[in-house]
């Protein structure tokens, strides 16, 4: 272990507070506390106990002054975070006690700690490498459980321990290639160059990976863009303030209040989102309107979700028209505001939505139920009706409402079209007495979720002569799955569905992608999706809201929430930019000994370019480090850890 001076700082964040925590490492800690702490002798105390006693300042008092009454906790070597013995001192949080306690340390032989020196020792000690001490950082700065779950797992190895395998492969390698050197003329090969090729394909195939979920990792450490769109006097800033909870942005009823872009944080779910009010597309000659429009055009050019807000059907079909390219990679959320203004029944429904359109055109009140949420054309709401009764129908929208929380689980992933682009419904009534949990109609698949009394033998059998008699009946195609599997493989769940869309589409002609908005056929007519609008094929699963009377809000953050979990992550996330640039640095490195490979180029060059992917890989990982390196890590933790 690498003997250095014994630190000591405070752990606690500066300021008063009910408890403070001083941390003292180093070899000499329990020498120099034990010269302050007037209670056990602790050298003679076992590791990782708590000991009550008092700090005293022996200066010019052979009794000692008593300066607070403190709890001692005990780490030796090499069992602690530094690997040395530490000591952690909880004293009463008063700035005089904190600075009187650290002045006895210093007095008595500690050094004050540099910003990061524990976490530094901890790593010199082998504590774990340095992605895993850089996580430490991340770990103090999380502020979203999404954050937090990707430090965590750097933290605990996360991708060093596989990197640093990959890496030992291939100091292998660069040995026995370094050997044949040493045989200069005779020709003699001990490195495969075959397995060599492999391996670094291998390394090649794990490194793209890394990088290629940066955008993604640092998406979730700063939060997930979402920009909000639309023509002056959509309500833009109304949302933002509602979506906030604060008078963030100014609102008026003057069309072109917003000039520039304003965000702020919000969280939903754990997940940590930027949402962007913009200023409102128009053409327009004023010139700062226009900065501002081209700033608007850039925020939702950054962004990963687009809110699309519209008051009507001329506003939505200029923004559809308008911004069709731009969309197209992106997650879409169309959403009307201002529903107040059209239906006061759809005003007093705190959820629009779940209570039909609540707009203009209902089909008709009774169909309401039948086929959803949303998007459901008359024609179709009366071909459901002629086989479900009343009861039915009421049977299922009471169902609706008490979901499991298992089937909301899968809602979440199936509404809006978020899978494949397939409307599901949920407790789609087929006939009497028969409801299934969810169905597609374009794919003719339901979905049954079996509680657990689906695992009794005689349920079971009833289950199976259902689902043949179904499939036969109706042509509907039956997946169950259990709520074990749900909750605890829910990507195998989706991916068996996603298999059943494929089947369907193989044996069935597509049908068309719109089913009718919200009642608007001119909407609808005129949106139809041509191979340009592609990205804008969500147009249908319009959400309803008044930013300004709170209507609807909810299920906007849901969608919203919905949509970030569609974007690509994984446990192990790349967030670090150093991490990042000596991994494409290895990554290019690695090409090089592959060309070098094919073009059959001698050892001693091959040599040289596997030491320079071997370099940059050591480098993320720490087994290769200079001291500038180092104090650039560390200077950036906090002092005290
Ligand atoms: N009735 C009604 N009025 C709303 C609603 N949301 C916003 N408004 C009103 O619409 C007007 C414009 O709202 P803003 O939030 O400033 O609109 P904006 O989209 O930010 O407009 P610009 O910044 O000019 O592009 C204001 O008078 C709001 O009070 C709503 O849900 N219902
Ligand atoms: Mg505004």
């Amino acid at each position: 272990m690498v003997q250095l001076d014994t630190i000591c700082a405070l752990a606690t964040p500066q300021g008063v507070g009910a408890i403070g925590v001083i941390r003292v490492s180093g070899e000499q800690t329990l020498a120099i506390v034990n010269k302050i702490f007037k209670g056990k002798d602790l050298t003679k105390v076992e590791s990782h106990t708590i000991h009550f006693g008092t700090i005293r300042d022996y200066t010019d008092n052979t009794k000692g002054k008593i300066i607070d009454e403190v709890l001692l906790s005990v780490f030796k070597t090499p069992r602690s975070f530094t690997k040395e013995d530490v000591i952690e001192i909880s004293c009463h949080g008063s700035d005089y006690i904190i600075r009187y306690i650290l002045k006895l340390l210093i007095q008595n032989g500690c050094h004050m700690a540099k910003p990061g020196e524990f976490t530094q020792r901890a790593f010199l000690n082998g504590q774990f490498d340095l992605v895993q001490a850089e996580a430490v950082a991340d770990l103090i700065a999380a502020d979203s459980e999404a954050a937090h779950k990707t430090a965590l797992n750097q933290m605990r190895g996360g991708f060093s321990t596989q990197l640093k395998i990959l890496r030992e492969e291939l100091v292998h390698f660069a040995s026995l290639v370094e050997l044949e050197l040493d045989f200069g003329e005779e020709d003699v090969e001990f490195a495969g160059r075959e397995d060599l090729r492999q391996l670094i394909l291998k390394i090649q195939n794990f490194l793209k990976k890394l990088i290629d979920s940066f955008d993604a990792g640092n998406v979730i450490k700063e939060g997930i863009p979402v920009a909000i769109i639309g023509p002056p006097n959509a309500g833009k800033s109304t949302l933002l303030n509602i979506l906030l909870n604060e008078e963030k942005a100014i609102v008026t009823e003057i069309a072109g209040t917003t000039r520039d872009v304003i965000e702020d944080i919000l969280f939903i779910g754990g997940m940590k989102f930027r949402i962007i009010d913009t200023a409102g597309i128009r053409e327009t000659k004023d010139v700062v309107e226009t900065i501002g429009i081209e700033r608007s055009k850039q925020a939702m050019e950054k962004a990963e979700i687009v809110i699309l807000l519209f008051e009507n059907e001329i506003d939505q079909l200029f923004l559809a028209n308008t911004f069709a390219d731009i969309v197209k990679d992106k997650e879409v959320i169309w959403v009307r505001n201002k529903i107040d203004l059209y239906s006061t029944a759809a005003a007093a429904s705190p959820n629009p939505l779940l209570e039909g359109e609540g707009l203009k055109k209902l089909p008709s009140p009774s169909g309401r139920g039948v086929g959803g949420e949303e998007g459901v054309t008359s024609e179709k709401v009366k071909s459901a009706f002629n086989i479900v009764s009343t009861n039915l129908l009421k049977k299922a929208r009471e169902l609706r409402r008490n979901s499991t929380e298992t089937e909301k689980i899968l809602w979440e992933l199936l509404r809006d079209r978020l899978l494949g682009g397939k409307k599901f419904r949920r407790q789609h009534p087929l006939e009497e007495n028969y409801i299934l949990d969810f169905y597609c109609d374009e794919c003719k698949l339901g979905i049954e979720i079996d509680g657990v009394h689906h695992g009794n033998e005689t349920q079971k059998k009833y289950d199976k002569a259902r689902t043949t008699d179904i499939e036969f009946i109706y042509g509907i195609k039956i997946l169950r799955f259990t709520n074990e599997e749900v909750l605890r493989n829910i990507e195998k769940v989706l991916e068996t569905i996603t298999e059943s869309f494929s089947a369907a589409a193989a044996s069935s002609p597509p049908t068309p992608l719109l089913e009718g908005g919200e009642g608007s056929e001119s909407v609808v007519e005129a949106v139809k999706p041509s191979p340009s609008r592609r990205g804008l094929g969500e147009v249908y699963s319009t959400i309803h809201i008044s930013a300004k009377n709170n209507i609807g809000i909810e299920d906007l953050k849901n969608t919203i929430l919905a949509k970030s979990k569609l974007k690509k992550q994984s446990d192990t996330m790349l967030t670090n930019l150093r991490h990042y640039e000596h991994l494409i640095k290895a990554h290019d490195a690695l090409s090089e000994v592959l060309n070098g490979l094919s073009s059959g180029i001698t050892g001693d060059f091959l040599a040289q370019d596997i030491r320079l992917s071997l370099y940059h890989l050591g480098e993320i990982t720490g087994q290769i480090t200079t001291d500038d390196l180092l104090a650039n890590i560390f200077s950036k933790f906090c002092i005290g850890k």
